[in-house]
C-alpha cells in the first residue's frame, strides 16, 4: 500500500518531461557531429588495413622518437629486452623441434629421452631468458610512460601558452585541442603499445621464420589467418575514433553539467533557485543518449569481431587441413609436423595480440595525432616574437582608425576609432555594455590586432614590434581578473612571476592596494591557500578579491595600465582610495587606461572617450562633455548624480 502511495506521490510530484532535448534547452543545439571531424584532414580514417600496418613503422618512430627525447637509457634497454625476447623465443622454437625429432627417432624410449635432455635444457633456458627480459622491459617501459606522457604535455601546451588570444577564442581550434589533449593520455598509452607490437611483431616474426624452414606453405596460411582479424580491428579503431570525435562536444557538455551540480560557486543557486534537480535531469538524458552510443558501438564491435574470428577460424582450419595433406604424403615428418602445430599455435596467439596492439597503437595514434595538429596550429598563429624590442615605456601610443570585427560577428566591435595617449596620462573609455571598451582595450594591450587601420607605440606598428617586450610594458586588471586557485603571495606575485617571490615588493603591493588589511585576517597570511575547495583553503569575498588584482597589478610595475572596472567590488571607501592610488600612479610617468561605469570617477581623466556601438561618439574632458549640449557622457553623468539628489 505504501509502496502504492509513494508511486502515486512520485507520479504526482514527478517533474514534467523535457520539452526538447537537453542539448537544445540547455545549448541552443545539438552537440553531437554528424560529420565527425570533417573539417580536419581525416587521413587515418581513410585508411586500409595495409595501409595501416605500413603506418606501423611510422608510428613505432615516433614514439620512440618522443622516448628517445625524454630517456635514452630506458628506451635502449626496452629495445635491447624485447630484441632479446624475440630471438629467445626463435631460439627456444627451434630447440623444441630438436627436443620432438630425438623423442620421435627410432630407439628405446629410455635412450630417446635421455639424447632429448640437452635440447630440453635449451628450451628451459630459453624461456628463462625470456621471463626475464620480458621483466626488464616491463620495468624499463615503467619508467618511459609517465616521462613520455610529460613531454607530449609540454608540447602541446608550450605553444598553446604562445598562440594569439583569438586563437584560443576560435571554437574550432579549442575543439581540436580538446581532442589533442586525449593526445598526451595517448602518448603514454602509445609507449606501452608500442613495446607489446614490437615484441609481437619479432615473436611472430620468428614464428613465421621457422614455419618457413618447416614448409614454405605454412607462411602464405598465417598471412591468410592474420588478414580478416586484422580488417576487423581497424574497421573497430576507425569506428570508435569517428564516435568520439563526434560526441566530443556532448561529453564536454555532460563534464560540464556534472561539474556545475557540485562546484561552490553554483551551490547558492542551485539550492534556492532549485537549479540542481533541473540540471541534473538534463545529465541523466544526456547520459542515456551517450549511453545509446556505447551500445551501437559494442554491437557493430561485436559484429566485426564475429565476421573477423570467422574468416581467421575458416583460415587456421584451412591450415591445419594443409598440414594434415603435407604429413599424409610424407612431405613433412611427424617431428617437423609436431613442431608446425606448436609454431602456428604460437603464432596464432601472437597474431591475436599483435592486431589487438596495432589496432590500439593506431586507434591512439589519431587522438596523438590531433595533438601534433593543434601542436602546428598553434604555432602557425603563434604571437610573433621576432618584431624589434620596446625598450624604454612608451611616450605616445596611438590608435589610427582602428576597426576590429569578432571572427563570429558580422557587426565590429571597435569601429574605425583613432585616439592618442601620451606617457604621464589617465584616459577613461566610458559607454553603454556591449559598445566596445573592452574590446578597444584588449587592442591597445596588443592582443588582439586591427583588421584596419594601425596601432602604434611611438611612432612603430605593433605589428612590428616584439610582442612578449610589448606586453612586459602592459599592466591588466581586467574586468574577469583571474582569481587564481593558489596562495595569497601567488596571487600578487604572479603579476609579474619572473622576478620572483621578492618579500618587501610583495608587502609593498599588498599595502599599495590595501590587500594587506585583508592578509592579517588570514590564518596563514600571505601562505593561506586562496581556494575553499582544498583543506585549510579560504574563501575571500568579491571586495577582498579585488584588492588582491589591485596588489598584483602594482607588483607588476607595468607603465601602461588598463584598469577595467577595477573597483567595481570594492567598498566607497576603498574605491575613492584605489582611484586616487591609480592617478598617483598617471603622476610618476605610468599611461593608465581606466574604463568605469562610475562616471565620478572618470571625473579626473585628462581626456573621456565615449564608444557607442563600437565608434567614439565624442571626447574631451569632464568639463567639456558635460557642457555639451546632447552630450552622451553627461546624459549618463547626470543619470547617476540623479539618484543622490534629494
Ligand atoms: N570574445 C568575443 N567574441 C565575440 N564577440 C565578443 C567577444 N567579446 C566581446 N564580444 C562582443 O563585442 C562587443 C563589444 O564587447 P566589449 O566587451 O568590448 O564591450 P564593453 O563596452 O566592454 O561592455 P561592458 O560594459 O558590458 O563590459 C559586444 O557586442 C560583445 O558581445
Amino acid at each position: 500500500m505504501s509502496g502504492l502511495l509513494g508511486r502515486i506521490r512520485r507520479k504526482a510530484t514527478a517533474p514534467p518531461a523535457a520539452p526538447r532535448t537537453a542539448d537544445d534547452e540547455l545549448f541552443g543545439g545539438r552537440r553531437v557531429l554528424d560529420r565527425g571531424f570533417a573539417r580536419h584532414e581525416q587521413a587515418g580514417l581513410q585508411m586500409s588495413f595495409l595501409a595501416m600496418a605500413r603506418r606501423i613503422p611510422h608510428l613505432v618512430a615516433r614514439t620512440a622518437g618522443l622516448a628517445w627525447s625524454v630517456d635514452r637509457t630506458a628506451l635502449c634497454t626496452v629495445a635491447a629486452a624485447e630484441a632479446g625476447q624475440g630471438l629467445g623465443a626463435a631460439f627456444g622454437l627451434l630447440a623444441t623441434n630438436r627436443v620432438l625429432v630425438r623423442l620421435f627417432a627410432a630407439a628405446p624410449t629410455a635412450q630417446r629421452v635421455e639424447a632429448a635432455l640437452p635440447s630440453l635444457a635449451w628450451v628451459a633456458a630459453a624461456s628463462a631468458l625470456v621471463a626475464v627480459l620480458r621483466e626488464i622491459s616491463k620495468a624499463a617501459t615503467g619508467r618511459l610512460e609517465p616521462k613520455v606522457e610529460r613531454a607530449a604535455a609540454v608540447q602541446l601546451l608550450r605553444p598553446v601558452i604562445g598562440a594569439e588570444l583569438a586563437a584560443i577564442e576560435d571554437p574550432e581550434f579549442r575543439r581540436l585541442l580538446d581532442s589533442a589533449q586525449y593526445g598526451t593520455d595517448a602518448a603514454r598509452r602509445m609507449v606501452h603499445l608500442n613495446v607489446a607490437v614490437v615484441n609481437a611483431l619479432i615473436s611472430l616474426a620468428s614464428a613465421a621464420g621457422v614455419l618457413a624452414v618447416l614448409h614454405p606453405v605454412l607462411l602464405p596460411m598465417l598471412v591468410l589467418i592474420a588478414l580478416p582479424k586484422g580488417c576487423g580491428a581497424v574497421r573497430s579503431a576507425r569506428r570508435r575514433y569517428r564516435s568520439i570525435q563526434a560526441w566530443l562536444e556532448h561529453l564536454r557538455k555532460r563534464h560540464q553539467l556534472a561539474g556545475l551540480l557540485i562546484e561552490q560557486h553554483t551551490a547558492t543557486e542551485i539550492r534556492v533557485h532549485a537549479v540542481g534537480p533541473y540540471l541534473l535531469r538534463h545529465f541523466e538524458a544526456m547520459s542515456q543518449e551517450g549511453e545509446d552510443e556505447q551500445a551501437r558501438l559494442a554491437r557493430a564491435e561485436a559484429a566485426t569481431g564475429l565476421a573477423a574470428g570467422a574468416g581467421s577460424g575458416i583460415a587456421t582450419a584451412a591450415t591445419f587441413v594443409v598440414l594434415g595433406v603435407l604429413l599424409t604424403t610424407g612431405m613433412i615428418p611427424l617431428a617437423v609436423a609436431g613442431t608446425a602445430v606448436i609454431a602456428i599455435r604460437t603464432s596464432t596467439l601472437q597474431l591475436g595480440s599483435f592486431v589487438g596492439q596495432v589496432n590500439q597503437l593506431y586507434e591512439e595514434s589519431l587522438f596523438y595525432t590531433d595533438l601534433e595538429r593543434a601542436v602546428v596550429r598553434a604555432v602557425e598563429r603563434a604571437i610573433p616574437r621576432d618584431g624589434s624590442d620596446v625598450g624604454k615605456p612608451p611616450d605616445e601610443i596611438r590608435l589610427e582608425n582602428v576597426t576590429f570585427t569578432y571572427p563570429d560577428r558580422s557587426a565590429p566591435a571597435v569601429d574605425d576609432v583613432s585616439l592618442t595617449v601620451r606617457r604621464g596620462q589617465i584616459i577613461a573609455l566610458v559607454g553603454e555594455n556591449g559598445s566596445g571598451k573592452t574590446t578597444l582595450s584588449k587592442l591597445l594591450a596588443g592582443l588582439y590586432m586591427p583588421d584596419k587601420g594601425r596601432i602604434t607605440w611611438d611612432g612603430t606598428d605593433i605589428t612590428d614590434l616584439d610582442r612578449s617586450s610589448l606586453f612586459a610594458h602592459v599592466t591588466l586588471i581586467a574586468q574577469d581578473f583571474m582569481r587564481w586557485p593558489f596562495t595569497a603571495r601567488t596571487n600578487i606575485l604572479v603579476g609579474r612571476p619572473d622576478v620572483g617571490p621578492d618579500p618587501g615588493r610583495i608587502d609593498r603591493a599588498a599595502a599599495y592596494a590595501e590587500a594587506d588589511a585583508v592578509i592579517a585576517e588570514l590564518p596563514k597570511g600571505l601562505d593561506t591557500l586562496l581556494d575553499r575547495n582544498y583543506s585549510e583553503g579560504v574563501n575571500l569575498s568579491g571586495g577582498q578579491w579585488q584588492h588582491f588584482a589591485l596588489a598584483r597589478a602594482k607588483f607588476r610595475e607595468g607603465s601602461v595600465i588598463i584598469a577595467d572596472e577595477p573597483t567595481a567590488a570594492l567598498d566607497a571607501r576603498s574605491e575613492i582610495a584605489a582611484f586616487a592610488r591609480i592617478r598617483e600612479l598617471a603622476a610618476d610617468g605610468c599611461t593608465v587606461i581606466l574604463i568605469s561605469h562610475r562616471m565620478a570617477s572618470c571625473r579626473h581623466a585628462d581626456t573621456i572617450y565615449v564608444l557607442h556601438h563600437g565608434r567614439l561618439a565624442e571626447q574631451g574632458t569632464h568639463a567639456a562633455l558635460l557642457a555639451r549640449p546632447g552630450s552622451l557622457y553627461a546624459s549618463y553623468y547626470n543619470l547617476q548624480a540623479d539618484q543622490f539628489a534629494p
